[in-house]
């Protein structure tokens, strides 16, 4: 199966430094919407794997979480497509759990959903966290120069790292080669 692996605040969707705390603040970076949903009529499977640790900061509720990721999927689906499996990470930094990247935790527990290995998929971030988590369980890690994704080019990249400006170009390299 050809599945893509998302993370979501910066690659999605804007991001703040102030977090996204609310659908109102959630708004899709301009040709996002329309990638996902054109790879999902390619055949493509696109899973998101995302950090929010807001939740445990008390900044919003699973359920506006939730309505976060209704609203993606709605307006993916108006444009005909479908959002795969979306997993996040709802705890502190300092809590210690498996699934907050740096950690492949969220990575696993999507390739564990569809049966596939993970080595070789690519998985698309703009934090250099999201990157490592790539690497530690073989996936390609993908940088996107959106949200914290030009800050983190400052930063070693893992080695093999793919830059690429935008969801929108990384969905034209994968439809179209
Ligand atoms: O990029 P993804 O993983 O989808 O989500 C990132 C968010 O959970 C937030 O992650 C926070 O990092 P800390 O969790 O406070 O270290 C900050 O970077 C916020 O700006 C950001 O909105
Ligand atoms: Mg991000
Ligand atoms: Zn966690």
């Amino acid at each position: 199966m050809k599945l893509l692996i998302l993370d979501r605040d910066g690659v999605i969707n804007h991001d703040s430094d102030a977090y996204i705390k609310s659908v109102e603040e959630w708004l899709p970076i301009p040709g996002s919407i329309e990638a996902i949903a054109q790879l999902s009529k390619a055949g493509w499977t696109v899973a998101v794997a995302t950090n929010q640790s807001g939740i445990a900061r008390g900044y919003y509720e699973l359920a506006v979480l939730d309505a976060m990721h209704q609203r993606l999927r709605d307006l993916v689906a108006e444009q005909g497509g479908e959002v795969g499996l979306i997993v996040y990470c709802p705890h502190g930094p300092d809590e210690g759990c498996d699934c907050r990247k740096p950690k492949p935790g969220m990575l696993k527990t999507i390739a564990a959903h569809y049966g596939i290995a993970l080595s070789g998929v690519w998985f698309v971030g703009d934090s250099l966290g999201d990157l490592e988590a790539a690497k530690a369980v073989d996936c390609q890690p993908v940088l996107v120069k959106t949200g914290k994704g030009e800050k983190t080019l400052g930063k070693t990249l893992p080695v093999g790292t793919l830059i690429f400006d935008d969801l929108a170009a990384i969905a034209a390299e994968l439809i179209h080669n």
